[in-house]
């Protein structure tokens, strides 16, 4: 099959922007260059031809000659403009933009279906690690059973450098944005919302099922404090932010993004640093494990990169999932192994929430409850005391 000539219109042109610029200038094989860059900040200096640039949108979205949109803007709305007026006009688009495709999945999905171009955003989940086009691709819907891991790198950069280097949260958080993992706004990390934005992709090409982001719950990694540090290194476990999506035995579907605390014998326990790591489980192949820098320039850049060639191929995503998984529902009637971190005067009213428990330590004024709880009761007690914090055990 021979490849298409691709003319690339580039939104963006800061920490993947400028990544891609680079790594297409070393791919001199790639029938793909870049046409025009729309940017937005008017004052700053940029390393390549200013006759390269513009800063109306319009510019590109109305030049012929562009068959490829690559949006890598920090602006969700603003995104969402470009990448549906794009798609309007016939024009194939990469985005990268976990927080406007999942927020727009929907629209997204029709506008694909009524103007009969691809949208692509493999860099949208776990930058380098291939794995929306392998639940595309790979999995029989019957087949796969859960979804777990660790998508988020800023996070994973903070729990590593806070854990086994004992720099302060503020440094390690300050690092993740020096090195370009951070969103712009980072509590979008901290607070866990770019893993659920990325879990809600996961899960519409896992499942077939699209859930509105604000249907998922997620915890981030902002309550994590000194006690669940001590506990996870007294009994040799590390804190990860899990994203997680299965299938329970009545067929219904369940998904979060919750602190855990990893076992050695878990394969998430080495993803450490800006690395992601992901466990498909399916019924006949048991396990799979994928792993690869979850943020940065050039890791990002890698994907965006693959996906503008895929297109070169005429490569869509068909959705075929979606479609037969009408009638899918997300239930949240399951049970977690928790260790919940609490303020001294709720502690045995706490107990009573729970379905069974395990420990229970208090000193001072706080101390911690291990047991079972249910999900719903979980969600409720965290969103009514920012001093309680949950971890999956
Ligand atoms: N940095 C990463 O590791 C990484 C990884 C995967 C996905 N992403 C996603 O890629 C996108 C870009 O991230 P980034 O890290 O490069 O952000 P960035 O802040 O470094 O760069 C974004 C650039 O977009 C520009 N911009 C904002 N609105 C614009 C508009 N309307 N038109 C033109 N330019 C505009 C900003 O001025 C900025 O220079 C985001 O959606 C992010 O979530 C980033
Ligand atoms: N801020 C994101 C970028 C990659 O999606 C992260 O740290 O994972």
């Amino acid at each position: 099959m021979s490849q298409k000539k691709l003319k690339i219109g580039l939104f963006g042109f800061g920490c993947v922007g400028f990544g891609l610029y680079e790594v297409l200038q070393k791919t001199p094989g790639l029938k793909a260059d870049i046409r025009k860059i729309c940017v937005k900040n008017t004052d700053k200096e940029r390393e390549i031809d200013p006759s390269n640039f513009t800063f109306d949108k319009n510019d590109l979205l109305n030049d012929d000659e562009i068959n490829v949109i690559v949006e890598l803007i920090d602006d969700a709305d603003a995104a969402f403009e470009i990448v549906s007026s794009a798609l309007k006009k016939g024009k194939a688009v990469v985005s990268a933009n976990k927080k406007m495709i999942a927020e727009h999945f929907t629209e997204l999905l029709e506008l694909q279906r009524e103007y009969g171009v691809p949208l692509l955003y493999e860099a949208a989940c776990c930058a380098s690690l291939p794995i929306i086009r392998n639940l595309e691709e790979y999995y029989d819907n019957d087949l796969l059973e859960s979804i777990e891991g660790i998508v988020n790198g800023s996070t994973n950069y903070i729990l590593t450098k806070t854990f086994a280097e004992n720099l302060s949260y503020e440094a390690a958080l300050l690092e993740a944005q020096q090195k370009g993992f951070a969103e712009s706004n980072p509590i979008l990390d901290t607070g866990g919302f770019d893993a659920k934005y990325k879990l809600q992709i996961l899960l519409a090409h896992a499942f077939g099922f699209i859930a509105k982001p604000e249907a998922l719950f997620n915890i981030g990694i902002d309550r994590i404090g000194k006690l669940e540090l001590k506990y996870a290194k007294e009994k040799g476990l590390k804190i990860k932010l899990i994203a997680k999506a299965f299938k329970n035995t009545d067929g219904t579907v369940s998904a979060f993004v919750l602190p855990k605390f990893v076992h050695p014998e878990n394969r998430l326990f080495s993803v450490d640093d800006v690395f992601n790591g992901v466990v498909t489980k399916t019924s006949f192949a048991d396990e799979q494990f994928f792993v690869g820098k979850g943020a940065g320039a050039h890791p990002t850049a890698s994907a965006v990169l693959s996906d503008i060639s895929a297109l070169g191929y005429d490569y869509k995503y068909e959705y075929k999932k979606i479609g037969q998984q009408q009638g899918l529902t997300l239930t949240d009637n399951i049970e977690l192994d928790v260790l919940l971190r609490h303020e001294k005067p709720a502690a045995e009213a706490l107990r009573q929430e729970f379905t069974s428990v395990n420990e229970s330590y208090l000193n001072g004024e706080s101390g911690y409850i291990t047991g079972k709880i249910s999900f719903g009761k979980l969600k409720a007690l965290h969103n009514e005391n920012e001093e309680r914090s949950f971890v999956l055990i």
